[in-house]
């Protein structure tokens, strides 16, 4: 039996009348990084809502852990999501989201202190998301993700504000959770943040993919 996290074959995509992704196909192992990389609007946010339940595919066949992505409560307990910026709540402090995390997520990988030093937002913690710059904005959306448990990882341009030191921090975050068991499937333009992740690449390009490297566990 496998015991991929994620297979994918044959995924085909069309929005708005346009092919966007071609017969794609994609494995992801437990303790594996899968860095999606590809020039703008070749389809890698397609690809991982794709993975995430969020958008239906034309054709092709997606294994998520146990099935099909499905949009429910089952999924999101073992999935872990960062794309576009969340909505937080009115009134709630950095840190008070974190605890909300927390509280809800048991048991939580990491006490929302740990988080907070992790993730470089302890000077700001007790400012409403709102308040803080866009990098750190970031830094409380990954905090997030890191600190609830979940088996896989679905990482939209991670990268995004974050400055060159933090980036690899991340790099080293992300390598400790895949070497922990986790999956991680991230899309990048961040070719270090791929190679100091040691990555397996695959490359988005008209729609269609290919495995550029294969470095992270010997494979
Ligand atoms: N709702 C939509 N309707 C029609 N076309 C869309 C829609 N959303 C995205 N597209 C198109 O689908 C293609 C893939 O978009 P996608 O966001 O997946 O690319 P991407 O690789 O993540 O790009 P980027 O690097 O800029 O984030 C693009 O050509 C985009 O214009």
């Amino acid at each position: 039996m496998s015991t991929a996290i994620i297979t994918v074959s044959g995924l085909s995509v069309e929005l708005g009348g346009n092919p966007v992704l071609r017969d794609v196909g994609l494995t992801a192992d437990p303790g594996e990084i899968v860095a999606v990389v590809g020039a703008n609007g070749a389809g890698k946010s397609t690809l991982l809502r794709c993975l995430a339940g969020l958008h239906p595919p034309r054709s092709g066949a997606l294994r998520v852990l146990d099935g099909p992505p499905r949009d429910d409560a089952g999924f999101w307990r073992d999935v872990a999501l960062v794309g576009d910026e969340p909505a937080w709540y009115p009134g709630l402090t950095a840190r008070e989201h974190l605890e909300l995390t927390h509280a809800v997520h048991a048991p939580a990988r990491l006490e929302v202190g740990a988080a907070l030093e992790s993730f470089d937002l302890l000077e700001r913690a007790d400012a409403s998301p709102q308040a803080l710059s866009t990098g750190q904005r970031q830094r409380l959306s990954l905090a997030a993700a890191l600190l609830r448990p979940s088996r896989l990882l679905l990482l939209d341009e991670p990268e995004r504000g974050l400055d060159e030191m933090f980036r690899e921090r991340l790099a080293t975050i992300l390598t400790g959770y895949a070497d922990a068991g986790g999956t991680v499937v991230m899309a990048t333009h961040d070719h270090r943040l791929a190679e100091s992740t040691r990555a397996r690449q695959v490359v988005l390009e008209a729609g269609q993919a290919t495995s550029r490297s294969r470095t992270r566990n010997g494979a």
